[in-house]
């Protein structure tokens, strides 16, 4: 799998250091002919359908059939894979606490972020793509990538101190963005009438939980580059803060990719970012998957005569979504049945 490869190609500087010199984007960040398509600076998507997640509080006080309707909104809505959440509880103030710290951390010097520097071979620390093969095209963008659940697999030293401030931050969003996550894994599992634990016990109770800060520095040539090639995220549910004035991601929301669990009811859309001469712009994906050596597949019920199982049932599903990355290939078409 990709993640025991060498790490073969080394650059010279990294993207934020390029970027600051107005370059042109050396030929390894240059896309070739892609199977995906051009770079076209299309309007962004959206809005995307809007769920109260309050609603599936079991202290809310909504009526059964207020909860009904918003579930099947969910699930009509998670046909093309995205939508907005909202009645999360997080406030808007801590919400741009995070992206403040996130782009203070960005804006330290190269040294300085170094300290938190991804190891070779290693997907966690701050740093940009790992590089696995001469052809590979590399993503106009750096992140540092940081396991924040279980909490007992965190690695703290690759978690900035600097900014202060930073760490507590951190763990304070990965709360809130868990308690959201398990809401919205239980209300999918209810809207497939299934038993509203299923897809978590099947990912398992010390389920891989990644924080990834993303950023985005302003390219001189938006038309060559990509911020991230076209991807299907390789974990369960993303939870996605946006930047508040910089657009760039683009979903293809007319796809054809599925998530393994639902046999093909959810899709998991194909996306990519798009960078742009003006602003940096800045994302926070947090990424939840599975035990790795846990088998996922789809779930009892939803496999029948009229919908026969579509994807075998996998391990480490992440790595082989990670090799599909690299070689612009959809994870998905590896495990068809
Ligand atoms: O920056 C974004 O909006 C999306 C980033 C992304 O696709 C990812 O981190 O998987
Ligand atoms: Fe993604």
């Amino acid at each position: 799998m990709a993640l025991q490869h060498a790490e073969i190609v080394s650059l010279s500087k990294s993207v934020p250091e390029t970027a600051i010199n107005g370059d042109e984007p050396p030929p390894p960040y240059v896309l070739k002919q892609s199977v995906f398509g051009s770079i076209d600076i299309c309007p962004p998507n959206g809005p995307f359908p809007v769920i109260d997640i309050s609603l599936f509080s079991p202290s809310s006080s909504a009526s059964q059939a207020h909860v009904h309707k918003e579930l099947e909104k969910l699930r009509s809505a998670l046909i093309s894979g995205c939508i907005q959440v909202i009645g999360h509880g997080i406030s808007s103030s801590f919400l741009d606490k995070v992206r403040e710290l996130g782009k203070q951390f960005f804006e330290l010097p190269m040294e300085e972020k170094q300290k938190y520097a991804r190891p070779t071979n290693q997907i966690e620390g701050y740093g940009s793509n790992m590089i696995i093969s001469e052809n590979q095209v590399l993503d106009w963008s750096d992140r540092p990538s940081l396991w924040v659940f279980p909490q007992d697999t965190r690695n703290l030293h690759f978690w900035p101190q600097n900014p202060i401030g930073f760490r507590e931050m951190l763990n304070e969003y990965a709360e809130k963005v868990k308690f959201v996550e398990q809401t919205l894994y239980k209300a999918i599992t209810k809207s497939l009438n299934l038993e509203e634990n299923s897809f978590l016990n099947m990912i398992g109770e010390r389920a891989p939980v990644r924080a990834r800060f993303n950023f985005y520095p302003l390219c001189s040539r938006p038309d060559l580059v990509l911020g991230v090639k076209p991807h299907t995220d390789r974990g369960g549910i993303t939870i996605l803060l946006q930047d508040k004035e910089v657009e760039g991601l683009q979903v293809r929301v007319d796809g054809k990719w599925f998530k393994i669990m639902s046999n093909g009811i959810f899709k998991s859309p194909l996306h990519r970012v798009v960078t742009n001469t003006e602003k940096l712009r800045m994302s926070v994906a947090v990424v939840s998957e599975a035990v790795v050596d846990k088998e996922i597949g789809a779930m009892e019920g939803l496999v029948n005569e009229e919908r026969p199982r579509l994807y075998k049932n996998v391990k480490n599903f992440g790595a082989v979504a990670y090799e599909s990355y690299q070689n612009e290939q959809i994870a998905m078409d590896a495990i068809k049945a």
